[in-house]
């Protein structure tokens, strides 16, 4: 898995740092040995990011809390099995430009993100500021675009929290286009379950949206592999 992900961070422009799996046990593995081919980066780059994801991992948790009661259960429905021991992910992309000439775009960009779901729970995106990039496709199916907004993260629900609640949260198609002349970063925290984890809609959520179950169960390290496999063709 680790070499499989690693394969995968050469040929985009973006390094993940993860929890990788070995030999049917999963630790966490922050494998900064990627950073050294990044010479610019602080020295104190490990430290930061552990900060980060912390912060982020305690966030998320309060999401969640917040988004159980909402759905109607108890405030800790997505910890212990479900989500308590989360396969978090930290995945930081860079865009190129457009080329210019005159200050205006020579062509549209074809690197970017294409459309997708993500795959966990809950998505904290911390965009550049300044430069609109990602679109979210909204229920009348036109992609609209959504700015950065100084001081906060968009937040994307992923397909385990689609299911979880039968629904009642969907996971929202969206892509990145950087139309824009400057090198654009994001600094995306993925909040995902427990890996091995099966995921079916909750009874409660289930009694919310008319007693049948419109999703197949799914487990949630599969659907992560699956996923990354077709997300990310070489
Ligand atoms: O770059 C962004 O704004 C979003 C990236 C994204 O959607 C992803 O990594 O799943
Ligand atoms: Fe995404």
């Amino acid at each position: 898995m680790t070499s499989f992900l690693l394969g995968i961070l050469h040929c985009v422009s973006c390094f993940t740092v993860s929890r990788y799996i070995a030999e049917d046990r999963y630790f966490i593995d922050i494998d900064f040995q990627l950073l050294t081919c990044r010479p610019r980066d602080p020295a104190n780059m490990k430290a930061l990011m552990e900060e980060y994801v912390n912060l982020c991992t305690d966030l998320s948790r309060k999401i969640m809390r917040g988004i159980a009661l909402a759905l109607g259960g108890l405030p800790n429905e997505f910890e212990g099995e479900r989500a308590g021991d989360p396969f978090w992910v930290l995945r930081i992309i860079g865009y190129p430009g457009v080329s210019t000439t005159n200050g205006h775009a020579t062509s549209e960009n074809d690197i970017g993100c294409g459309a997708h779901t993500d795959y966990g729970l809950l998505t904290l995106v911390n965009q550049d500021d300044g430069i609109t990039a990602l679109q979210v496709k909204n229920s009348s199916g036109e992609w609209i675009s959504a700015p950065p907004v100084p001081g906060t993260f968009v937040c994307n629900i992923g397909d385990m929290l689609k299911i979880w609640s039968n629904g009642l949260y969907n996971s929202t198609l969206h892509r990145v286009v950087n139309n824009s002349p400057k090198f654009r970063v994001c600094v995306a925290y993925f909040f995902e379950p427990n890996y091995d984890v099966g995921v079916e809609p909750l009874d409660f959520c289930v009694k919310k949206t008319g007693g049948v179950k419109k999703f197949e169960r799914a487990v949630y390290g599969e659907h992560l592999v699956s996923k990354v496999k077709t997300n990310f063709v070489m």
